[in-house]
């Protein structure tokens, strides 16, 4: 079992703060969605945490010790990044990809890898097919694919639904947040819904801070997330399934104030 953590992190960029001074530990085990508004710094924590990105101030360790001196395979194997966006230079077919992704891991057996993830991501269809030729979609769950075929203990996901059907949606995301099970899952996502549905904790974002991090039970509630994307969001709840809808804006006068609707 390995845990993450973000110590103090900060990152400057072009002059510009990102990051304010962001703590955040994973344990051993569950599932974490970070949400906010648009430019809260999700995606920038998330490839802070990947080792992607080095903090400008603050540390990122894994199992309590500096990310960045570890060595890359070391680090390939203990977590699985899944970008927003992933553009190869030339075009390359899916088996090809999930190789290199296999051998950068260093794991044996990575033919047999490479069949089991596409088998139980439902891909094999996919095996020879440039990636050029693929669907949004079908570039998003692949990418799952890829990423998980080198099992690793915490997986890092960045938006990975953005691009998907409301089945293929709820079947990925389902999925990704059963990795909380056995390792940890991060997942950044813009989808309230299934972040308060799927996932054991939600961590809010604004404004390159960490606004709140608890159970999806505990921030369930209405104030800090309505104002927060200044939505009135509408709530229900079904035995332990939690449903939460953007409603309407909150429209407020120029003192901050809300007008009834
Ligand atoms: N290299 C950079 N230089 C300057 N500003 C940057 C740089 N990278 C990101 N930013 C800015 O930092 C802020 C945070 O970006 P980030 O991608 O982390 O936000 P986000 O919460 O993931 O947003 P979204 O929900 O829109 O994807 C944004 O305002 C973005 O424009």
């Amino acid at each position: 079992m390995v845990s993450l953590a973000a110590e103090a992190v900060s990152v400057i960029r072009s002059e510009r703060l990102l990051l304010d001074g962001v703590s955040f530990a994973t344990g051993d085990t569950g599932s974490i969605a970070i949400i906010g508004p648009n430019g809260a710094g999700k995606s920038t924590l998330l490839k802070v945490l990947a080792g992607l990105e080095p903090p400008t101030e603050g540390a990122v360790t894994l199992d309590r010790k500096s990310l960045a001196d570890l060595p890359a395979a070391h680090r390939a194997q203990a977590i699985g990044y899944v970008p927003q966006h992933f553009n190869p230079h030339w075009d390359i077919r899916v088996r090809d990809l999930m190789r290199i992704a296999l051998e950068r891991a260093r794991l044996p057996n990575i033919l047999s890898a490479l069949d089991r993830s596409l088998s139980e991501h439902d891909l094999e269809a996919f095996r020879d097919r440039w990636w050029s030729t693929l669907s949004g979609g079908e570039r998003s769950r692949v990418l799952l694919a890829m990423v998980v075929a080198t099992d690793p203990p915490i997986l890092l996901a960045d938006e990975p639904s953005a691009s998907l059907d409301p089945r293929c949606r709820l079947d990925l995301i389902a999925r990704i947040a059963n990795h909380g099970q056995t390792g940890v899952c991060v997942v950044v996502m813009h989808d309230i819904d299934l972040a308060f549905r799927y996932f054991d904790r939600i961590v809010m974002m604004n404004g390159g801070r960490i606004v709140a991090d608890g159970s999806a039970d505990s921030l369930f509630e209405p104030s800090l997330l309505d104002d927060m994307f200044g939505v009135r969001f509408a709530r229900s709840q079904q035995d332990d399934l939690r449903f939460i809808s953007a409603g309407w804006p909150i429209e407020g006068d120029s003192d901050g104030n809300e007008k009834p609707g």
